[in-house]
């Protein structure tokens, strides 16, 4: 029998797929869906503090090549006290643990939800997103090492509880090495997921000669296949660099076997975001047996057998 089991942030996931925050997360209706799933665990949508209605459409679309997607959605979301909401009243006793996405418009947004959530002595897991990079004029602070830092420096005793940051790609291996060096000096910072979307890409559509997507002049962060081994390489450069915490692996996850290579760069759990929007919550239960599979043919028979273990030449 294979264990498809992890634990993250100190807590259990009967299996280590879960949705991509900000896909099949936004509403009570989005959540339920994921709560009914074959999914480990839930993220909600990204919160601001107040309810934010995002960019206008259209702002996400799968690309016509199949290798992924754009979005431009510009955090639309319910506002962060929805989801305080949701957190109060969602059933622990359950299997699945709840993950809190926040993504506070400046730092005092977040210290305010913060605050709250703490507040509210609340057994779901705050994830602080440093890395949508689809609100106009707000640059991500995933990109700013300093102001990272800073942030961290109030966030991480705020929250005092176990928490994780969710993270751009980066592309250089002084930047992983600089990130790396700022999250180990937070004890309570138990994990990051990597990655959000490649930030401002632009896809044209070659009939009409026009971008896909409305927002930003056609610029919007990319997803699925295509970003599979950006997403690999993040996973690997911070299991690498943050002994004794965990990654959370996303970015480009169509089947078991991306799955596969993402727990073998290193990822303790792993999340779906342009596969779940396009197939609906089904796709936990068809990646899940396809993953299982994987692990049959190779024998395998838990995921803490290969975790971290790609080989070098
Ligand atoms: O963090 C985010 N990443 C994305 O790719 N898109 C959303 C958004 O635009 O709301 N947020």
């Amino acid at each position: 029998m294979v264990d498809l089991s992890t634990k993250v942030a100190g807590l259990s996931l009967p299996n280590l797929l879960f949705n991509a925050s900000g896909v099949c997360c936004q509403t009570e209706t989005d959540l339920k869906l994921m709560i009914e799933s074959e999914s480990g665990s839930l993220i909600t949508k990204s919160a601001t503090y107040e309810y934010r209605e995002g960019n206008p459409s259209p702002r996400y679309l799968p690309l016509p090549s199949g290798l992924g997607s754009i979005n431009s959605m510009g955090l639309p979301n319910e506002g962060y006290e929805y989801y305080l909401n949701f957190a109060k009243n969602y059933d622990y006793s359950s299997k699945k643990p709840l993950f809190i996405s926040l993504s506070g418009l400046s730092l005092a947004d977040n210290v305010k939800m913060c605050e709250a959530f703490v507040a509210a002595e609340l057994p779901c897991v705050l994830e602080v997103n440093f890395s949508c990079p689809n609100v106009p004029g707000k640059p991500q602070l995933g990109y700013d090492m300093e102001a990272m830092e800073s942030a961290l420096n109030v966030l991480a005793p705020l929250i005092k509880k176990p928490f994780g940051v969710k993270l751009p790609p980066y592309f250089d291996i002084a930047h992983f090495d600089t990130a790396a060096t700022i999250f180990n000096k937070f004890d309570n910072l138990v994990y990051v997921t990597c990655i959000n979307s490649v930030g401002n890409g632009l896809a044209i559509d070659f009939e009409t000669e026009s971008a896909l997507i409305k927002p930003k002049d056609g610029f919007g962060g990319l997803g699925g296949l295509m970003v599979l081994n950006t997403a690999l390489a993040n996973v690997n450069a911070f299991y690498r660099r943050l002994p004794g915490k965990q990654v959370i692996g996303v970015g480009g996850v169509t089947s078991g076997k991306e799955v596969f290579l993402h727990v073998l760069a290193g990822a303790s759990a792993v999340q779906i975001g342009t596969t779940l929007k396009e197939e609906g919550p089904t796709v936990f239960a068809r990646i899940n047996k396809e993953l299982t599979d994987i692990m049959i043919a190779k024998g395998y028979k838990s995921l803490d057998e290969f975790r971290g273990k790609v080989k070098t030449l």
